[in-house]
């Protein structure tokens, strides 16, 4: 069972003193961190977050800065819009217009890289077909005299793909949009359809650029297409270049005041800090590199969610010089320039190891050891479902991260498990989050008082 799922089954069926226990002798087991009171998990409804009026809690300096962090595509702009949605902060009608705009390029952008990945294809296929009939002295051509496999597709489909691809390719793409793009979507809707396209999406991890949720808007390409289209909820949280991709996004949200977690200071509410406010203020990847001044603005930040996608440890990344890396590795560079960096010497860190759908589904087929910093991962046993590999693959990730980051700062590093695309799943998170922070103060306090040598120094330490 994968540690998300766990987490809701001990919510539901466990009592608290159980959960404690069983929660704790799992993080003591794999050395994970784990919060005092873990009193309740999530609550299906997304609407225990609210939103606030920000102006009078920023006077009162009670806001409480979390700030977003991660490579790209690790799934900060879907964890940012997720809370967005839960806060009940709306998008303006302008913003709607844009996103329904950008919703409506993206559909091109994905054929096209489907268009052109099944070129290559067909060029790799055909070629394989030729060697094998010259090996057999028997060459294959079609009816007509080509050459066909899986990857083919008819004359009139080509002269489309052609068309479209030189388009992108000279960047012309919004001469020709939205306008005319419209007259097109039956056709982008018949390609999409075409046994060539279906099969060469499903080498989809094959192609770079195409997110997991391209099939989600092609499905959709004829009404998405129409002026009448208004974006849902879900398509706002499932499309790219919603949340600007080069800058800072900023967000105020609050948590109801009975919310599980005041049952933490008892009945005693007089003496439970104003701790449920809080900025989310994510900076985009873009950001973080060129981002030395940027990072001085946040000295005040509580904790630093850092954002890695766990399925990112066999894919390659490209820096902004051209020469490539593990994506895995890349993140933990990041992460690790973070960490040492002197505006973030008194905030937390969690560690938000995202996309744990796609990693189960990877696991099984993609040994965890193609990472280099991996290269030491034996499962327990050899035999086992997804679920279970997923799940030992997720601590032992979990660890690495745990090690390099108490290498530096001598410090625990927090760590959860997300699906950013679901929501309970975030709203969990920011629970967890909440209460790492509350952890953190009461320690604080706590340092405080054995200072003051009115407390018994055994209490004071309640790091797991
Ligand atoms: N399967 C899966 N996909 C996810 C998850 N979280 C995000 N994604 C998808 O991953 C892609 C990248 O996510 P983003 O939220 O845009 O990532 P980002 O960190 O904002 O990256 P940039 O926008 O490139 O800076 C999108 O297509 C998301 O829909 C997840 O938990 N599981
Ligand atoms: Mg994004």
């Amino acid at each position: 069972m994968d540690p998300t799922r766990k987490k809701v089954k001990i919510t539901l069926e466990e009592t608290y003193g159980e959960r404690q226990a069983s929660t704790r002798f799992i993080c003591s087991l794999f050395s994970l961190p784990v919060p005092p009171a873990n009193i309740h998990g999530p609550k299906e409804d997304a609407t225990a977050f609210s939103g606030g009026s920000i102006p009078e809690y920023l006077e009162h300096g009670r806001v409480q800065k979390l700030l977003l962090f991660g490579l790209e595509g690790s799934g900060t702009s879907t964890i940012f819009k997720q809370v967005k949605f839960m806060s009940k902060s709306k998008f303006t009608v302008d913003e709607v217009q844009n996103i329904k705009r950008t919703i409506q390029r993206n559909i091109y952008r994905y054929l096209s890289v489907l268009l052109e990945g099944r070129e290559h294809f067909e060029e790799e296929a055909l070629m394989d077909k030729g060697t094998s009939d010259l090996e057999r002295e028997n060459p294959s051509p079609g009816t007509d005299g080509s050459r066909h496999c899986i990857y083919s597709i008819n004359q009139r489909v080509k002269h489309f793909s052609d068309w479209l691809l030189e388009i992108i390719a000279m960047g012309d793409l919004d001469a020709f949009f939205p306008a005319a793009t419209r007259e097109y979507a039956p056709v982008v809707d018949e390609i999409w359809r075409d046994p060539a396209i279906q099969e060469t999406y499903k080498r989809r991890g094959e192609l770079h650029f195409l997110p997991d949720t391209a099939n989600y808007f092609l499905d959709q390409a004829l009404e998405i297409s129409s002026n009448e289209y208004e974006p849902t909820e879900r398509d706002i949280l499932y499309a790219e270049g919603v949340t600007p991709s080069n800058g800072l996004a900023s967000l105020e949200f609050s948590f109801d005041d009975h919310s599980p977690m005041s049952e933490i200071y008892g009945e005693d509410l007089e003496s439970q800090p104003s701790w449920n406010k809080y900025q989310l203020i994510r900076i985009s990847s873009k950001g973080v590199h060129d981002s030395g001044k940027w990072l001085e603005m946040f000295e005040d930040v509580k904790v630093v969610v850092f954002c890695v996608a766990l399925s990112d440890y066999d894919l390659e990344w490209t820096r902004g010089d051209g020469t490539s890396e593990n994506k895995m590795l890349a993140s933990r560079d990041v992460f690790e320039s973070l960490v040492r960096h002197s505006s973030f010497e008194d905030a937390s860190f969690v560690l938000l190891l995202n996309k744990y759908d796609s990693f189960e589904d990877k696991i099984n087929q993609v040994p965890l050891t193609v990472c280099d910093w991996f290269h030491d991962f034996r499962p327990f046993r050899l035999r086992q479902n997804n679920q279970a590999l997923a799940n030992q693959s997720y601590y032992y990730v979990a660890v690495m991260f745990k090690q390099l980051y108490a290498s530096i700062t001598g410090k625990k590093l927090f760590v959860w498990p997300t699906r950013a695309l679901e929501r309970t799943s975030v709203d969990e998170t920011f629970r967890y989050i909440r209460e790492v922070l509350m952890w953190e103060e009461e320690k604080k306090r706590m340092y405080c008082m054995a200072d003051d040598d009115s407390y018994s120094s055994t209490e004071t330490d309640f790091t797991p």
